[in-house]
């Protein structure tokens, strides 16, 4: 039996924290809390890094709302937290009740671990769980998860914490009984689409895709560039590096004409909504997140007030969890001919002041949306030139994280630099996107598409990854105050790459260099869809084709930060020990730095044993084995620095090269994927990873790639190392725990 204490609340209020990388767990979140206020519950919402802010052992009420980022790890805005957290001795938090919600994705290894882990650490001080923890998946949708999980909160709640007399019902209701009238007879005329099938189709139509193309595409406000044929640019990587790149024809720049920027207009995404008429009652419609934000103009009180910073250039309001740095970008080489499936790009960034980093570190970059679709957005918003230039404040009690920062900036700058128009909305957005249509048929489809009935509707439409601009094409009667998208719309994001230099190396300091494909690429009904920051930066830089090496491409600065790698995936402080490197395309970026790094260790070494007195030692007493396993789809098409990687391999940096191939025949020593050759190596393998500890580093892909290696890792135990299937799985585990296996992935 449930003891009578636990039936009555004890709490006054409830404390909501977040964890959040990409903004999903701190809208839920803040949802979350809203809704209890709402139901008459007293409630507070905090990021994690803000604990200081409550007193923990008084709190009796805790409600987490947390994600998983990294290879399992926490997001950034719960670092301070996690420190305070392992620092706590003792069981301080015996007076806690808890509910937990995990957010994750199952495509990765570590499910939801931020969610397991606060929650063996919470028990472990002391504190109770009230409610079941709730893990959701972004694989197969977290609503799926999030939304039963809330709901069946608030009875459990209401024994934790005491609540205000009036409990408020939700839903509001979204269509007036008189709105509701004439949508129905719409529907039962047959009005509603012009042909009106049988089934829901999952596969949607083809899109009208001529009149949304963005014309004359982005030119950056800033001084515009292009290329022609001049001077030998500065080196990409170490000295050895430069080298390589001398055959390269090298470009430098000159100015062009600024052509305007046409605003884009966006796809009209097509889906079928014949089923909507089978219902005419729709149910668990998502909640309407609060009007909290408030825009005042400031303009008439600043006389000094400035336009609007040129796309590129920095606005002070962008928050970065190191330094915001401004970089030139020194030099820009394109690796992947015309016919290679992805575009790649080689670039070097150059700074004034020294950077310190390390390879294995990564850096962000805050790179505006694209300037077409931010006009286009202001365009269908109707908010005009005179209004977006203007300097607003925003303000308001519960605004999301990422807004506070905003003092002053304009509308414009906001638009490229806070929100992200890429994402496709959630339901709760298509929701509140409803509730403003002016249009009663559009009503109703967007209202049909949040509720459960439409299930199967919103999933077809999100299948077409429409972004924000698409839904404002599909639905043009969307009237929407423009303080609720920009507090509605998911935080822009910063992007993040590996540094593929060394420090060490001439220059090092001033200077880091990535690579990445250009995310740019068509749907089959003719849409096109783009990244946010390799298409602004690929055009930033003048589009250089294939083979050439572009010095000083452009005058417009990137706003860059430096991303230390936390989990050490980092070249071992001991040179002896063996470093065994997996990474295919441009999954071999940081072992790029690895290399340079090694290679420029060498170089210093041999200098200091040639000069010493005692016997001349051999180089390779002092450093251990380098093995790259990298895959390509095709050797002339994308293999990525594969003359550095020869010449490292020349110069004996690099001990064994693997190399696979997955679109060509017979190719000598080779295999279809990196998971092949790990196998036809593992006796090899395992003398390196048994008799020298070597160290295991994976980059790449976390779906396919990461889980095929380690597959073939747990056969090398088992088939070279005598290991049980269930003991070489577990060594492996511990390897991870050790940090001797470490791994950097994405989805
Ligand atoms: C780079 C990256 C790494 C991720 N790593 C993990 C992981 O290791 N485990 C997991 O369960 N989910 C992982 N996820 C999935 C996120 O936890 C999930 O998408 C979640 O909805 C994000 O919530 P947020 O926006 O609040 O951060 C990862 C997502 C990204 C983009």
């Amino acid at each position: 039996m449930v003891p009578e204490k636990d039936l009555i609340p004890q709490a006054d209020h409830l404390t909501v924290f977040f964890a959040s990388q990409t903004g999903n767990a701190e809208s839920i979140s803040r949802n979350l809390h809203e809704q209890a206020m709402e139901r008459g519950f007293k409630s507070a919402h905090y990021m994690l890094n803000d604990h200081a802010k409550v007193d923990w052992e008084k709190e009796k009420c805790l409600v987490f709302v947390v994600s998983t980022t990294g290879d399992g790890d926490p997001p950034d805005n719960s670092t301070k937290f996690w420190r305070h957290l392992r620092k706590l001795k003792g069981v301080g938090l015996t007076k806690a009740k808890y509910a937990i919600l995990g957010l994750g994705d199952t495509n990765y290894d570590n499910f939801c671990q931020t969610a397991k882990r606060l929650d063996t650490r919470l028990q472990e001080l002391g504190a109770t769980s009230f409610y079941p923890r709730g893990l959701a998946d972004d694989a197969t949708g977290l609503e799926e998860t999030v939304d039963p999980w809330i709901k069946n909160l608030w009875p459990a709640l209401a024994h934790q914490v005491i609540c205000a007399p009036m409990i408020h019902d939700l839903p509001q209701p979204h269509l007036s009984a008189e709105e509701e009238k004439v949508v129905k007879e719409l529907i039962h005329q047959h009005d509603l689409e012009p042909h009106v099938s049988p089934a829901v189709s999952a596969s949607p139509k083809k899109v009208n895709a001529t009149d949304s193309m963005v014309k004359g595409g982005f030119v950056p406000l800033a001084a515009a560039t292009t290329t022609t044929a001049t001077t030998r640019p500065p080196a990409l990587g170490s000295s050895s590096i430069s080298n390589l790149s001398k055959g390269m024809e090298t470009l430098a720049v000159k100015e062009k004409e600024v052509i305007p920027v046409v605003p884009a207009t966006g796809y009209k995404v097509e889906v079928d909504f014949s089923s909507m008429a089978n219902h005419a009652n729709l149910t668990a419609l998502p909640r309407v997140p609060n009007a909290n934000l408030k825009i005042t103009d400031v303009t008439a009180d600043n006389t000094t007030a400035t336009k609007s910073a040129t796309a590129g250039s920095i606005p002070s309001f962008i928050q970065t969890p190191t330094p915001l740095l401004s970089a030139k970008i020194n030099n820009v080489q394109c690796l992947t001919p015309e016919d290679a499936l992805k575009r790649t790009l080689s670039v070097e960034f150059g700074f004034e002041d020294d950077v310190d980093y390390a390879p294995g570190d990564a850096f962000g970059i805050w790179a505006p949306n694209d300037e077409a679709t931010v006009l286009g957005v202001l365009a269908a918003l109707g908010v005009k030139e005179e209004e977006y230039q203007k300097q607003v404040k925003l303000e308001g009690e519960g605004i999301p994280s990422h807004l506070q920062p905003v003092q002053s900036a304009t509308l414009l700058d906001i638009f490229r630099y806070s929100v992200d128009l890429t994402t496709t909305p959630k339901k709760a957005n298509i929701r509140l996107y409803g509730d403003h249509a002016t249009d009663l048929v559009e009503k109703q489809k967007l209202m049909f598409m949040a509720s459960k009935q439409g299930a199967e509707v919103f999933n077809a439409f999100r299948a077409q990854g429409p972004s924000f601009l698409d839904i404002l094409k599909t639905f043009p009667s969307i009237k929407l105050p423009v303080s609720r998208v920009i507090e509605t719309l998911p935080p822009m994001q910063p992007r993040y790459y590996s540094i593929t230099s060394s420090p060490m190396a001439k220059n090092g300091h001033r200077r880091w260099a990535c690579a990445f494909n250009v995310v740019e690429y068509e749907l089959p009904e003719g849409v096109k869809r783009r990244g946010v920051c390799t298409p602004w930066l690929d055009e930033l830089v003048g589009k250089v084709p294939f083979g050439a090496s572009v010095a000083n491409p452009t005058k417009t600065r990137v706003p860059m930060f430096l991303k230390p790698n936390e989990t050490r995936f980092n070249l071992p402080t001991d040179t002896l020990k063996p470093v065994i490197m997996i990474g295919p395309g441009t999954g071999v970026a940081p072992f790029m730095g690895f290399l340079e790094h090694r290679s420029e260790q060498r170089r210093i070494k041999k200098r200091l044993v040639n000069i010493g007195t005692g016997p001349r030692q051999h180089l390779d007493d002092h450093f251990g084995d380098m093995w790259l396993f990298f895959g390509c789809r095709h050797r002339e098409r994308d293999w990525l620095f594969r003359k550095e990687m020869e010449t490292y391999k020349q110069e004996g940096v690099l001990t064994e090269l693997q190399l696979a191939v997955s679109r060509e025949e017979n190719v000598p020593n080779s295999g279809k994927y990196v998971q092949d050759l790990i196998k036809k190596e593992g006796a090899r393998l395992w003398k390196l990873l048994d008799k020298k500890q070597a160290l295991i580093y994976v980059c790449g892909d976390a779906k396919g790639m990461a889980k095929s290696v380690h597959d073939e890792l747990v056969n090398v135990l088992v088939e070279h190392g005598g290991f049980e299937k269930m003991a070489a799985m577990m060594e492996l585990n511990k390897w991870a725990q050790e940090k001797r296996y470490l791994r950097d992935l994405w989805a």
